[in-house]
């Protein structure tokens, strides 16, 4: 799928995408994110950064890290996506320090070594070149600092994994079938299929430049978190 096509997609489901996650994972993505954040390291006054932070989740759990000494960045190139992340931050009281960039995770508007942390959500398995955003996400952070990349895989356990492909199609795209967004859902599975394991998710962080990287399957294996470390 080109870049182009993700970001259609992605603009297309905006307006029920956090609705749907609520109601297909009960509630749980929020504490898979909740996860990703606090491996992330992200600590009061640290500048961060959430790469294809779509409609702004944990880019908002960052900002309560940092509180309001801190900042976050919320970079995304889908602009439905940011308009909702806007919406919910002017919606919370004090306003968080958070600016919402348009950009693109494969090419960073950001200079070498500046973030303290950063997080990216189900954002690698959907950008069109896996190497070379994690080189962008190694390239941005300052030494010794770490990433938490949250996304699905197909577990190694059989029975899961057919659970899993179950859930997505006899539960998933039918919920996506009351906004006509069932293609937009089917995609999930081929990306699945597509997106490397967790040992080889390692591999390309330590090809890409990190130091460390270690990768930490949740929900059942159906997900996992690669915590990577910049030398
Ligand atoms: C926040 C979640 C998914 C984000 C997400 C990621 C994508 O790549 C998409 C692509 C296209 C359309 C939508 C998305 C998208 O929403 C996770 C929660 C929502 C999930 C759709 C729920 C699916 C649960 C898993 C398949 C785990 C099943 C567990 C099994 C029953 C053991
Ligand atoms: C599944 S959503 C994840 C959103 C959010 N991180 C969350 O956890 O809910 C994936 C996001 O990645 C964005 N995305 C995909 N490829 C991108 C790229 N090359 N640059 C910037 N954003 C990208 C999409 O626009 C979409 O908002």
């Amino acid at each position: 799928m080109t870049a182009d096509r993700v970001r259609t997609l992605f603009n297309r489901i905006a307006p029920v995408y956090d609705q749907l996650n609520t109601s297909l994972s009960l509630g749980q993505h929020r504490v898979w994110k909740q996860m990703a954040v606090k491996w992330s390291g992200a600590a009061t006054g640290d500048h961060c950064l959430d790469v294809c932070c779509g409609s702004g989740d944990l880019a908002l759990l960052l900002a309560d890290c940092v509180g309001l000494q801190g900042h976050v960045i919320g970079i995304d190139f889908a602009a439905a996506q940011l308009a909702i992340a806007q919406q919910r931050a002017q919606a919370r009281y004090p306003q968080p320090s958070i600016t919402w960039q348009e950009g693109d995770a494969l090419a960073l508007p950001f200079p070498a070594n500046h973030f303290d942390a950063a997080t990216m959500g189900y954002g690698l398995r959907n950008v069109t070149d896996i190497p070379r955003s994690l080189r962008e996400l190694q390239r941005v952070l300052k030494p010794g600092a770490k990433a938490a990349i949250l996304d699905f895989h197909r577990p190694s356990n059989a029975m899961i994994r057919t659970l899993q492909q179950w859930y997505l199609e006899a539960i998933v795209v039918p919920a996506a079938q009351q906004f006509d967004l069932t293609d937009e859902y089917a995609y999930i599975a081929p990306s699945l299929d597509r997106f490397p394991t967790g040992s080889e998710q390692v591999m390309l962080a330590r090809q890409a430049g990190f130091a460390a990287a270690t990768h930490y399957p949740i929900a059942g294996g159906t997900m996992g978190v690669l915590v990577v470390m910049k030398g």
